[in-house]
């Protein structure tokens, strides 16, 4: 963990280190993931089991990759009645946060009498990766299905892998709680690659979204084009601006439960206030001692960690907007004060009892965010990512008479003579041309 004050006198040089650092895989997976994308569109099926057989520590045939309505059956006759309750709550308030996003339709009448229209329609059939290689996601399952569910979506593929051939129980039930129409066991690559391309058992669709490793990001980036994608989320991120009133053990916990995620993440303790700053990283010390995934969020801390101690509140909202977290914490009196000063970050968590895990499973906005200081240019994942625009123009003579002669003029000057007749046609063309 790397501990800096801004009055330090090389604070500048050490943040921009900060800034650079590389957190995501440096290996290149690019010429590895053509391989595979290339083969699934050459040979379908056949390629996509055999990648998952070697990746997944399967036999994989092509009748077993999709998930049968009896095995999702089977697999919520496993789980607990509270759990089952707990995954519905966290549904029912994720799907109320999405409904509301829902835009309406724009339709206006101008001067010249034309009526301009702008209106949103479902994209057909999305593809939902959910990632399964280290950890199973429930929680992503719902995140990224249910903005697709109230967008109108038709068709809700998932691909997720099953390692070792074993499917999360909880993840199923989630699909089936979510409104997914098709569950496939295939992760990696080869799920990207079939999802765009088709193969016989799994229909292409026209966008795939959600997180997932290197392979998955970067086969995302190969297929863009012939489908959309939504960004490329990558090792968790937040950052927690908190004041000396708050329980360090509080801090300590907020920023190990991203810590925890991945040995790339990053957790960032801002602060006014030294001593309070020495108590976090004594109760991060002290959580590591405890905490089953301690491995991987030491390795976080200790190559990705920073505390940064500042001499006010608006030093610290520049330090904010130039990290661009994918998730801040405003633990201080007056949150929305410091807020208004916010202007990049992904999702935003106000008040000593909002801790981001909150954010992950029950909270309603969703948790599939933009990293790596994309959180400049992006947004987290919504109902905005499986609908799209239409324009529309209806009009009459009268309405061309009026903007008719200026399009023949510009078209005219562009030397396209077709588009300028095909105005002035329909235009009484004696004055004009
Ligand atoms: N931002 C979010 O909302 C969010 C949510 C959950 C998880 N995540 C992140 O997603 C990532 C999930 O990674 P993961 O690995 O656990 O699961 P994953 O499902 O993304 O990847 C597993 C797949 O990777 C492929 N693979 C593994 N080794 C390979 C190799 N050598 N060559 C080719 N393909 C190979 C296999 O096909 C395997 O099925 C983590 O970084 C996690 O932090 C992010
Ligand atoms: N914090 C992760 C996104 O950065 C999402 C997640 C899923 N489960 C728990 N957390
Ligand atoms: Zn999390």
């Amino acid at each position: 963990m790397r501990r800096l004050s801004t009055q330090d006198e090389g604070f500048a040089a050490s943040f921009a280190g900060l800034l650079d650092q590389a957190r995501e895989t440096t290996e290149t997976v690019g010429p590895q993931v053509t391989a595979i994308i290339d083969a699934v569109r050459a040979r379908g099926d056949a390629a996509v089991c055999d990648y998952t057989s070697r990746f997944d520590r399967v036999t994989m045939t092509a009748d077993r990759l999709a998930v049968t309505p009896a095995e999702i059956a089977a697999a919520k006759a496993e789980i607990a009645p509270a759990l089952m309750a707990a995954l519905d709550l966290a549904a029912t308030r994720i799907e109320a946060f999405h409904r509301a996003q829902r835009p309406q339709d724009l339709v206006m009448t101008d001067a010249a009498g034309y009526r301009l229209g702008m209106r949103w329609s479902a994209l057909d059939a999305v593809g939902l990766y959910v990632p399964g290689g280290k950890a199973a996601y429930p929680s992503s399952v719902l995140m990224n299905a249910i903005p697709a569910k109230v967008a109108g979506v038709g068709r809700i593929a998932i691909c997720v892998p099953a390692p070792d051939g074993v499917l999360n129980p909880l993840v199923l039930a989630a699909a089936e709680r979510a409104g997914v129409t098709e569950i496939y066991r295939v992760g990696g690559a080869q799920a990207i690659a079939a999802l765009a391309y088709g193969t016989a058992t799994i229909p292409p669709v026209d966008r795939i979204v959600g997180p997932g490793n290197a392979y998955v990001a970067e086969a995302k980036r190969q297929v863009f084009g012939r489908v959309g994608i939504d960004g490329i989320a990558g090792p968790s991120e937040v950052v927690v601006v908190a004041d000396a009133e708050n329980d360090p053990t509080h801090v300590a916990l907020d920023l190990l439960a991203q810590a925890e995620h991945d040995e790339s993440s990053q957790s960032i303790l801002i602060t006014d206030d030294a001593a309070f700053a020495d108590a976090v990283a004594q109760a991060v010390a002290d959580a590591l001692k405890t905490l089953p995934r301690a491995a991987i969020a030491q390795a976080s801390w200790d190559k990705h960690g920073a505390i940064l101690l500042v001499a006010d509140w608006s030093e610290a909202a520049d330090l904010v907007n130039r990290l661009a977290p994918e998730h801040l914490q405003v633990m201080m009196a007056e949150p929305q004060g410091f807020f208004a000063q916010v202007r990049h970050a992904g999702a935003v968590f106000l008040g000593r009892f909002v801790p981001e895990a909150v954010g992950d499973y029950v909270a309603g906005p969703n948790h599939v965010l933009p990293t790596g200081r994309t959180a400049r240019f992006a947004s987290g994942l919504s109902v905005f990512d499986f609908i799209k625009r239409t324009t529309w123009v209806e009009g009459d003579a009268a309405a061309l008479a009026q903007v008719g002669p200026a399009a023949v003029r510009l078209a005219e000057t562009e030397g396209l003579t077709a588009h300028a007749q095909s105005i002035a046609i329909r235009l009484d063309t004696k004055n004009i041309l």
